[in-house]
């Protein structure tokens, strides 16, 4: 039974930014790519400030960056699955109170995913890498439905395989991609601030609640 209208009945987690910091292996894999390709390297900032949309339009907004030929995409992206299969999570650190706060969302028994634009390989790899697969009904990826985030889509589709309702399913993200999707969705959103969103700050966006750490989740 519902102890208010808005209560919870089921949650999504986002991947990157939310619960793990992957920043540094963005930006290791893309520098190993462009070494590769004989490109120069992209700084930290920039990767923090284009990663949320999925690894195409990662490779395609480093490509531009550097001034490199779009033709390149190809190549681009094969190097790019090779090196972040390989080294996937070892650039990477779970947030603070990510473990708390996962284990407050599961001691309420409600359905949980996980929904990324990462490739749903790579996302089910990190989560079992860092020990957070065991917290999830189900893991969606960029890949696995014909739209990503911020489109509402795969939060619907998700949403679908959970059982539950838009209404009463709670998005909890960092980015304006997570926000926009849930509010196209009918979802109420949860945002971090500790993510990737496009270098602007996420205080600004609307939201059930703003937070510095998952463990600080109001129930
Ligand atoms: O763009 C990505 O690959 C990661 O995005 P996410 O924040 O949806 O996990
Ligand atoms: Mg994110």
């Amino acid at each position: 039974m519902s102890r208010h209208p808005s209560s919870p009945a089921a949650f999504i987690v986002d991947l990157d930014g939310t619960l793990v910091d992957t920043l540094g292996d963005f930006v290791e894999v893309l520098n190993r790519v462009l070494a590769e390709l004989g490109l120069p390297a992209v700084s930290r900032d920039f990767v923090e400030r284009t990663i949320g949309q999925g690894s195409e339009h990662l490779i395609r907004s480093t490509l531009a960056h550097v001034g490199a030929d779009a033709d390149l995409y190809e190549e681009a992206w094969a190097a790019y699955q090779r090196h972040y299969r390989e080294l996937n999570g070892q650039f990477s650190a779970v947030f603070p109170g990510v473990v708390e706060g996962l284990d407050r969302l599961r001691a309420l028994g409600l359905p949980m995913a996980c929904l990324t634009n990462k490739p749903a390989a790579f996302a089910r790899d990190l989560l079992a890498r860092k020990g957070l697969d065991g917290y999830f009904d189900r893991v969606f990826g960029g890949d696995d439905f014909e739209r990503k985030k911020p489109d509402p889509l795969p939060l619907l589709k998700t949403c679908e395989a959970l059982g539950s309702e838009p209404a009463r399913t709670w998005m909890i993200g960092d980015s304006s991609n997570d926000a926009r999707a849930a509010a196209a969705a009918g979802c109420p959103i949860v945002l971090l601030s500790h993510g990737y969103n496009h270098g602007e700050p996420i205080a600004e966006l609307p939201a059930l609640q703003h937070l510095d750490r998952l463990d600080l989740i109001r129930l």
